[in-house]
Formats: C-alpha cells, sequence, structure tokens
C-alpha cells in the first residue's frame, strides 16, 4: 500500500484532473465517503467547520449531502472566503442552492453529536494561527465525535507534527493514499481510526510513489519457502558477536532470536560467559573469559566468522570495543552485516556498503545525524549517503535503503522492554542466512517480532510481555503465515 507526501498527493491531484476528470467529481467521491461514514455514527446534530480550501470545499459537500438525505447539519466557516480556492466557492453557491444552514458563531459545541473537520488538509502551510488556535481547543474539549477530512487540522501530512495546534479526531477519511502524518506520531494519534476511500486518481503516477506501508499480505510474498530436501547450510550460519560484563543477557536474545526463526547454524561468540546454553544448546556457544572483546581477540574468532554467510555484531557490546568492531566492519565489509546497538556508532569510521543494515532507535540515529530528525527524508538520505540500509525503530519503525521505504506499525507498547532490539537484530540476521534480501529480512524480522508482541499482549498484557516470551513464541506467526 502506497504512502504519500503533500506534494506527491498534489501531483496525483492535477495530473488526474489533467487527464479530464473534474475536480468537483474527485470532491464528490471524497465528500460521498465522508458523508457514509458520518452516518454510520447515527448524528442528530451535525457541524461541518469548513475552511476555505478544498479541504472546506470537500467540507461543505458533506454539509450538502447531509441536508439532502434529511439531517440535521450546519455550517461554520473559518478563514478569509477573499482567498478562497475554487472548489470552495463552487461548493458553497451549490449549498446555497441546497438551502444548507450557516452559522456565524459557535457557541456550544456539546449542541452537536459529530463535528466534520473540514477546516485544513494536505494544504497545511506553517504553523497555525490566527482565530483556528481557540477554535481546536474548543473543538479538543467537547464530547461529540469528531470525524477529519482528510487529516486532522494541524497535523502535518509530511511529518505527522502537531503544527502548534491540532484536532483529536475520532475518526479520519483519507482519499486514495495515506499520508505520511497519519502514520508517524503524534499525527498517528490524533487521526484516531482511518477509513481510506477510494477515488479515481490516475494510478500512472504510482510509478513515481517510494514509500509503503507493511502488511501482511507483503510478508506473505517474501516470506522464503523451506526446501524439503535441505541440510543446515541451505539455512545459512551466523556469527553473532555480542555481549560484555555489564550486558550478557542481549546475546541471548539474539541468539534466540536467530535461532527460533529459522537460521542453520547460530555461532554465538561473547567475552563474558552468558548461559545460552540453557536456554538453547543447538547454539554453538564461544566465550573468552573476559569482560569486553578486544582488538586482538578477532584471531580466535576468524574461523567461525569466515564460515559464517551473516554476522551480527553489537547486542550488549558496550563502549570498549570499538577497534574490535571496526575492524570486523573493514574486514568483513564483503559480508552481510547487522550492525546493532553499540556497534552503530562505529560505522562512522569506516566505509560501509549496501550489504550492511544498521538498526538504530531513535535516540541512536540522532548521535549518528548529530541533530534532531526532522522528517523521514533525514533517514532515507543518511542511508543514501552512507549508503547503507537502515532500520529506524520508532513507534512507526522505517525501513528503508534510501529508495524505497517501509512503514512499519504493528508494534506497541508491549514492546518497549530493554532486549526487544536485540531480538528483533538476531531475526533479522536470521532471514539473510536464508537467503532473503537485507530488507526483506527487516521487513519480516521487525513484522514477525512486533505483531507477536502485540498479539501476546493482549492475551496477557502489555506490561508483562517480554522479549524472551516473544521469542519463544515466534512461532505462533509463522503458522498464521504458512497456514501448516
Ligand atoms: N488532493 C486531491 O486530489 C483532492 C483533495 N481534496 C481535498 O483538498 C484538500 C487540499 O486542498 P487545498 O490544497 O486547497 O488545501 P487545504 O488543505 O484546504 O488548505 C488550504 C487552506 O488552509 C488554510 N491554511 C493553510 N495553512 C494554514 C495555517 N497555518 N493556519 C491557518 N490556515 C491555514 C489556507 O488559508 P490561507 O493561507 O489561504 O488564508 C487555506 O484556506 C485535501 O486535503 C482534501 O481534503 C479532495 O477534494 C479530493 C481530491
Ligand atoms: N511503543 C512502541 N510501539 C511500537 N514499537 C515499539 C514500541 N516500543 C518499542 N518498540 C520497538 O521495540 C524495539 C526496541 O528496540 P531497542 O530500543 O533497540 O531495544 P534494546 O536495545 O533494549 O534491545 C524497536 O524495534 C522498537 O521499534
Ligand atoms: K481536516
Amino acid at each position: 500500500m502506497y504512502i504519500v507526501n503533500s506534494k506527491e498527493m498534489k501531483n496525483i491531484d492535477e495530473l488526474t484532473i489533467s487527464k479530464g476528470l473534474q475536480e468537483s467529481i474527485l470532491m464528490e467521491q471524497a465528500a460521498f465517503s465522508v458523508k457514509e461514514i458520518v452516518e454510520d455514527l447515527n448524528p442528530k446534530k451535525i457541524l461541518v467547520m469548513a475552511g476555505t480550501g478544498n479541504n472546506g470545499g470537500d467540507g461543505l459537500a458533506v454539509a450538502r449531502l447531509l441536508k439532502n438525505d434529511g439531517y440535521d447539519v450546519q455550517v461554520y466557516i473559518i478563514g478569509n472566503e477573499e482567498n478562497a480556492s475554487y472548489g470552495f466557492v463552487n461548493q458553497k453557491d451549490i449549498c446555497k442552492e441546497y438551502q444548507v444552514d450557516f452559522i456565524d458563531e459557535i457557541k456550544d459545541l456539546n449542541n452537536f453529536d459529530v463535528l466534520v473537520d473540514g477546516i485544513i488538509g494536505v494544504g497545511l502551510a506553517g504553523e497555525i494561527k490566527g482565530e483556528l488556535l481557540d477554535i481546536i481547543d474548543h473543538v479538543n474539549s467537547c464530547n461529540c465525535k469528531v470525524v477529519s477530512i482528510d487529516i486532522p487540522t494541524g497535523i502535518s501530512s509530511d511529518t505527522g507534527k502537531i503544527m502548534k495546534k491540532a484536532i483529536k479526531a475520532d475518526i479520519t477519511v483519507t482519499f486514495g493514499y495515506l499520508k505520511i502524518g497519519h502514520l508517524l506520531y503524534p499525527g498517528r494519534s490524533y487521526s484516531g481510526e482511518i477509513k481510506l476511500s477510494q477515488m479515481s486518481f490516475y494510478k500512472g503516477y504510482e510509478k513515481n510513489l517510494k514509500r509503503f506501508l507493511l502488511t501482511e499480505e507483503k510478508i506473505r510474498d517474501i516470506l522464503p519457502k523451506r526446501p524439503k530436501d535441505s541440510h543446515k547450510y541451505n539455512f545459512g550460519s551466523i556469527a553473532v558477536i555480542a555481549g560484555s560484563k555489564e550486558y550478557s543477557g542481549a546475546p541471548i536474545l539474539s541468539a534466540l532470536g536467530a535461532q527460533l526463526s529459522g537460521a542453520g547454524m547460530v555461532y554465538l561468540i561473547t567475552p563474558s560467559y552468558t548461559p545460552i546454553l540453557e536456554h538453547e544448546p543447538s547454539v554453538i556457544y564461544t566465550d573468552f573469559n573476559k569482560n569486553y572483546f578486544e582488538k586482538n581477540d578477532l584471531i580466535k574468532i576468524k574461523g567461525k566468522i569466515e564460515k559464517s554467510d551473516v554476522i551480527l555484531i553489537g547486542p550488549g557490546i558496550g563502549q570498549n570495543s570499538n577497534d574490535f568492531i571496526k575492524e570486523i566492519l573493514e574486514k568483513y565489509s564483503h559480508k552481510k552485516i547487522v550492525i546493532d546497538a553499540d556497534a552503530i556508532g562505529v560505522i562512522k569510521k569506516v566505509k560501509t556498503n549496501k550489504n550492511m543494515l544498521i538498526t538504530p532507535h531513535a535516540g541512536e540515529f540522532q548521535k549518528l545525524l548529530k541533530k534532531e530528525i526532522e522528517s523521514i527524508e533525514d533517514i532515507e538520505n543518511y542511508s543514501l549517503e552512507k549508503n547503507i540500509n537502515v532500520l529506524y525503530k520508532s513507534t512507526t519503525s522505517l525501513i528503508t535503503d534510501g529508495d524505497n521505504s517501509y512503514f512499519n506499525v504493528f508494534g506497541n507498547d508491549a514492546l518497549s522492554k530493554g532486549g526487544t532490539g536485540d531480538l528483533v537484530s538476531g531475526v533479522i540476521a536470521s532471514y539473510i542466512a536464508q537467503g532473503c534480501t537485507v530488507i526483506d529480512s527487516t521487513l519480516i524480522a521487525t513484522y514477525l517480532v512486533y505483531k507477536t508482541g502485540y498479539d501476546l499482549g493482549i492475551e496477557n498484557t502489555n506490561f508483562t510481555v517480554t522479549p524472551l516470551q516473544i521469542a519463544k513464541n515466534l512461532n505462533r506467526e509463522l503458522i498464521k503465515l504458512r497456514g501448516d
């Protein structure tokens, strides 16, 4: 499923109109879908709040459709009508013919059961200003159901940020394509339930789109088959290089992630003892009885690394092993490498390539970027400049190779526990070992871990789900996907 920003949406709109489909037809389609959703709420009294752009035009068309079906509906216009769009003016004229009721002031919004927010859509420019600031406060403090047209007023469709103030919708009805702002917090929570309406947009533009929503369907397409006539080396081997005296649990979660999701051989190499074999005796385990890896340890693990198809380096490795990590990244840059946690910072010092994946959470990424992350483009541009794949881990995670990006929205707070990331990196390495591309492996792994965490949270509670529990239940999602 495609995801667009405001510029792409405008291009699609213009291209469709240039093919001869009139704007008023698109507006009628948009309004009709909003009207049906408002009707489902069984309202007695409806207020449509309309801005003076095309989002307002949609709002006016919704009011007219509802009025025509006998609903008690009123319209309140916000903004300067001198600058109004043609779509707005045209709809206002039609509303007058249909005797739609316009009001000049709003007293108590609680007199209405449903408010339709047709104030500003993808045309939001800069921060909200003027009388709208107070109106948004008023809307957010009332008890009525709020249905936003296209995107809640005040949410940037490009970043999901609140542009000073934003309407909190119960339902957002959007047209043709999801916008970035629906998927990134806080826009994701301000949008409420998102309904996507089908539109007659010209699909020829889709070849230019490069952002996608990760779906179960996509995972079904890319999940590897397991040949019956096979042996362990068909499913790849992984060197998990992880852990330190401080963090002896992280390597366990990474190795379990790798071993419990289908890899053929998992070598776990840690500086300090960790009881992985008590959890899973099939892991091939080595430790060096020391606190941290040192540069000259590489010689001792060379054999295992060279036998491996994939290297996972970083979980729990601490800050004292940077020279050791750097040497591995340089020497084995021809191998697929998942670079997680404390190893991520080391990429600043090495030449990177598309065999590599970094898996930063927001804090780790900010350190790499040396500034706040403003938008999805910051992550995509970093990926392009560094020529490296990125899994940006957040409440909505982004998986990108710089050219194409996927949004994963399956996670929730059940995952907000130390160790989830270690598990994720182990599962990613597993699917790379099994022959998937780095990006596909990241899609599969984040889907499996997030969805399992989500489901366990529903069956138990989000308070109690742990990364170990998720690791042990990865089979459930795989059973559903495979249908066996
Ligand atoms: N795309 C499509 O194919 C289709 C699009 N459709 C619909 O069109 C919508 C896009 O319409 P759009 O381009 O006219 O912009 P829109 O969202 O109404 O915003 C402009 C208005 O907002 C105002 N305004 C802006 N910033 C502001 C601020 N900071 N603070 C205060 N005010 C601010 C601005 O005021 P001005 O700056 O001009 O005074 C102007 O009045 C889209 O979301 C969808 O609903 C559907 O009909 C189906 C087909
Ligand atoms: N509230 C949330 N909603 C969705 N995903 C979440 C949430 N909290 C955490 N996650 C996911 O859980 C993982 C946590 O990773 P990370 O912070 O690296 O953990 P650790 O380093 O402790 O192993 C990430 O993949 C992140 O996207
Ligand atoms: K809106």
